[in-house]
């Protein structure tokens, strides 16, 4: 009995073994399958996350495809060690808020660096030569206020404000103040523009801050010699192009960029349209790698469809931005008058108009008139001269001495009519013009907002005439916006169009609106080389 209790007994504890021996055989199978399913999940995991990130630098490369590969800190001169002033850390908060709040001043700021704006010039440490050729001003521009402190910290910076409000030495000071504090020689400093009329004023004004340096710079752009410019680039420290030229120049081996590690686009959003980037592409990927290179955008108008392609050339952006910008917005001192006319009775009312504008004791009131296309303008031009006006013409036709001529002119004020296309449209600063009338509505709204910002400029006050037609119909909600937005009167033959913005198809923002008759006339502008 006791042989078989024990028998059973060794039995039993056999099963129990066998039975623990499965069991435990079947935990670990269980955790193993556990185990492997975790991991199948985390490897599918993470290689979906490697696949996004190879994604996402597969795209950076594409765009950026042509930046050098050279290393990846930012070591040049520009990260200048900026210190706020006694005096600006002196000046109670509450002022400095004040001043955010009524300048109405934005700054997405990824550092979180809360730089002050600069109320004076005298609470900023320049180069003393640029200091000199800026106290010719009363104080900064709330633009150049904000933006000069991350500047001259080297921070990348895009910079959105109204036309006229002073972008120009916001981003040209801090620029000619890193070339005098340089040692090196060499190309260091490259601004780009759309238009040959505005790379000339951008390297005017740099010259102002140049005068009394030994500093050179040189304007590169189409419809001139090229041998001038060639032989000055040997020399300069500072180059101010348009796109066209400076690439037949790069494709020649005429000119090097690879020291160049401050880099402006004006009119930025309209550098990175289609109708210029391959060229941005192919120049920005000859000039410092990103991670070596101060990177500026300013602009009057920043719409979405360029902002993600803004955001590959840079790093970390603050962005500044000055009055209610995110919408599309007008200077406010403009008036704005919309008209809705018969097309045919265009020209008549033109002639009205300008009657209307420039009489008595306005009659020698500069006003200038926009059309939209080459051929419309020569129509226009003879039309005015024919009813006894002297018109400056500039459009792009014309051979360029003959549109820096009729440039002339009218900043001169020797004439004080200027007919001009889109060419002019964007940054050209001409003193005191009172009147801008839009013969015909520009193809984009953006276009108009920079067209009247022709007038206005630096704190003065404008008129921006428009004629609107059934033919840009398709633009009425995105027009009515701007008046409203800078509480203009919105007509009612205007609303009767709708007033609702139609969704823009194709990233080339300034050419083509979705489920719109664009009309027979509606071809990309061309810009120049
Ligand atoms: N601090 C300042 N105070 C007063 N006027 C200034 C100041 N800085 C620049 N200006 C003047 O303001 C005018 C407009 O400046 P600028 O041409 O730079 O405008 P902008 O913002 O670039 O305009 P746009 O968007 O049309 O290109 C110029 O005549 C310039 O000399």
């Amino acid at each position: 009995m006791a042989k078989e209790d024990k028998k059973r007994k060794v039995e039993d504890s056999s099963e129990v073994v066998e039975k623990k021996f499965k069991k435990e055989k079947k935990d670990k199978k269980e955790k193993k399958e556990k185990k492997d399913k975790k991991d199948k999940k985390d490897k599918s995991e993470k290689k979906e996350k490697k696949d996004k990130k190879d994604k996402k630098e597969k795209k950076d490369k594409k765009v950026e495809s042509t930046e050098s590969t050279e290393s990846t800190s930012k070591t040049s001169s520009f990260s200048t060690t900026y210190v706020q002033s006694d005096d600006l850390n002196n000046v109670p908060e509450s002022e400095i808020q004040d001043y955010l709040k009524k300048n109405e001043v934005a700054v997405e700021d990824p550092e979180k660096l809360n730089l002050r704006p600069l109320l004076k010039f005298s609470q900023v440490d320049l180069v003393s030569e640029v200091q000199k050729a800026i106290s010719q001003f009363p104080s900064p521009t709330p633009i150049q206020a904000v933006s000069w402190p991350y500047l001259l910290s080297g921070k990348d910076v895009v910079g959105v404000a109204e036309t006229g409000s002073g972008k120009t030495f916001a981003f040209g000071v801090p620029a000619v103040n890193y070339i005098l504090g340089e040692q090196k020689k060499g190309l260091k400093v490259l601004c780009l523009s759309p238009t040959r009329e505005l790379a000339l004023q951008i390297y005017d004004n740099l010259e102002l801050l140049l005068k009394e340096t030994n500093i050179s710079s040189v304007a590169i752009y189409g419809g001139v010699s090229k041998q001038d410019q060639i032989d000055k680039l040997k020399y300069a420290s500072i180059a101010v192009a348009t796109p066209g030229r400076l690439v037949d120049l790069l494709e020649d081996g005429l000119v090097d960029l690879s020291g160049v590690d401050y880099l402006v686009l004006d009119e930025a959003d309209r550098m990175l349209d289609k109708g210029f980037e391959e060229h941005i592409k192919q120049i920005i990927g000859k000039t410092k790698h990103k991670s070596e290179r101060q990177t500026l955008m300013f602009t009057a108008t920043w719409p979405k469809e360029v902002r993600e392609l803004a955001s590959v050339f840079m790093n970390d952006p603050v962005k500044v931005t000055i009055g209610e910008r995110d919408e599309l917005a007008a200077n406010k001192r403009i008036t704005q008058i919309v008209e809705v006319i018969d097309p045919r009775e265009k020209e008549k009312k033109l002639l009205q108009l300008l009657r209307k504008y420039q009489s008595g004791a306005n009659k020698n009131d500069k006003v200038l008139v926009f059309a939209l296309y080459k051929k419309e303008a020569l129509r226009v031009e003879s039309l005015l001269q024919r009813n006894g006006y002297s018109v400056a013409a500039v459009h792009g036709d014309l051979t360029q001495q003959q549109r820096s001529n009729a440039l002339g002119r009218f900043k001169s004020g020797d004439c004080t009519l200027m007919l001009a296309t889109d060419v002019a449209a964007r940054g050209l600063d001409i003193p005191n013009v009172k009147v801008v009338i839009n013969l015909t509505f520009p193809l984009t709204a953006e276009d108009y907002v920079h067209r009247i910002g022709r007038t206005g400029r630096a704190g003065q006050t404008g008129i921006a005439h428009t004629l609107f037609t059934e033919h840009e119909k398709h633009l009425s909600g995105a027009l009515c916006n701007i008046l409203r937005g800078a509480n203009q009167n919105v007509p009612e033959e205007l609303l009767k169009f709708g007033g609702h913005t139609k969704k823009k198809a194709h990233s080339a923002y300034g050419a083509f609106f979705k489920d719109v008759d664009m009309g027979k006339t509606a071809k990309k502008i061309k810009f120049d080389d």
